[in-house]
């Protein structure tokens, strides 16, 4: 506790610039963390409406699909197909997962705009996710970034593990931020801090975020918190209160991560829009329009949403 008040004085909110009516911008992810570890296959056609409608609920990035190997990922092998197939809407970014060359190749044959490089801040994670270590991982993304940016395709960071990982157990600030500052040196535009396993605390995350911004900035940034513990919007909460105006979140908290044995889904994008709403920001998001896909999805994949304002509204709206 004596701790927790020591960070926070020397840590100063910035909570006034939700109260401003400021624009906090949400990355869907369901599409691809959400239905990555779905056990059945999900049909093509599916998962393309489902993007199609998220298109038209005012979000502006939705992370579609993955160009993994599909001998890891099976459910992401129509990654082609799902990039072709969507409504694409000029205002809306579109990105998809890349882990080598092989599947920026693919991506950029089907006329992809924007990828996401993955790696992990901890060495047992890297070694389960990708099968190399953290600095095999970085030598694996270095010429795919520098070839998306030869190509003028925008390329965003992700790190997982950020402050726990299913092998190694907690996982050290300091290992986050050599992680982080690899990505954007090699060129990244944005760095998403991904919780994997849900674990993370507001203490945990504030010293994480104490360490990553003594060498960047909140805008360099975005928090993705999966809700295994139920910390995931205190969390985003936190990363908030620190600058951050990036969040990543699964319409229906769909997801999980097939290589971290025990992970749920994402904060679900209701549950965060709700409280973004109430807090006075602005993410331009229809929020029945968006319980009305997760409801969607969810009666695909026949169980109710996980998603505690999508069962609590999505009543009221039919
Ligand atoms: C990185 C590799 C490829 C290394 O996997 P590897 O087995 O070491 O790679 P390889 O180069 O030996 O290739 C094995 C086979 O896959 C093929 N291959 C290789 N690459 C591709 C590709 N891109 N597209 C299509 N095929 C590919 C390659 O051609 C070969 O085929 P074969 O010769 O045996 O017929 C593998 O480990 C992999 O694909 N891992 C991805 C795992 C994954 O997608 N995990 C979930 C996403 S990360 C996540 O969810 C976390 C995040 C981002 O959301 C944030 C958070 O929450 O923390």
């Amino acid at each position: 506790m004596v701790i927790f008040r020591k960070l926070l004085n020397k840590f100063p909110s910035n909570i006034n610039f939700i109260r401003n009516k400021s624009y906090i911008r949400i990355v869907e992810v369901g599409p691809r963390d959400g239905l990555q570890n779905e056990p059945i296959n999900i049909p093509t056609n599916i998962k393309i409406e489902l993007i199609n409608r998220l298109s038209e609920t005012g979000l502006k990035n939705i992370e579609v699909t993955s160009f993994v190997s599909p001998k890891w990922v099976p459910q992401m092998a129509d990654n082609e197909e799902v990039f072709k197939g969507i409504v694409k809407k000029d205002d809306i970014s579109y990105p998809v997962l890349v882990p080598n060359l092989i599947g920026l190749n693919s991506a950029l044959d089907a006329g992809v705009k924007e990828i996401a490089v993955f790696l992990s801040a901890s060495e047992g994670f890297s070694k389960k996710n990708t099968n190399c270590s953290i600095e095999e991982g970085i030598s694996r993304v270095k010429p795919v970034i520098s070839k998306a940016l030869e190509n003028k395709i925008k390329v965003r960071g992700y790190v997982s593990c950020i402050v726990g990982c299913p092998y190694d157990g907690h996982i050290k600030p300091s290992a986050v931020s050599k992680v982080v500052e690899a990505l954007l040196s090699l060129g990244c535009y944005e760095i998403s801090l991904g919780d994997t396993i849900g674990i993370g605390t507001k203490i945990t995350i504030e010293n994480m975020l104490y360490d990553l911004l003594s060498f960047t900035t909140p805008d360099k940034l975005a928090i993705h918190c999966h809700d295994t513990y139920g910390q995931g919007l205190v969390n985003i909460y936190t990363a908030i209160e620190r600058g951050i105006t990036v969040v990543d979140a699964s319409v229906a908290g769909l997801g999980g991560c097939p290589y971290a044995k025990g992970a749920t889904g994402n904060v679900s994008t209701e549950d965060l829009v709700y409280m973004l709403h109430g807090l006075g920001a602005e993410t331009g998001v229809n929020l029945d329009k968006l319980i009305r896909t997760g409801r969607y999805i969810s009666d695909f994949l026949g169980r109710p949403p996980v998603s505690k304002v999508n069962n609590a509204l999505y009543s009221r709206l039919t």
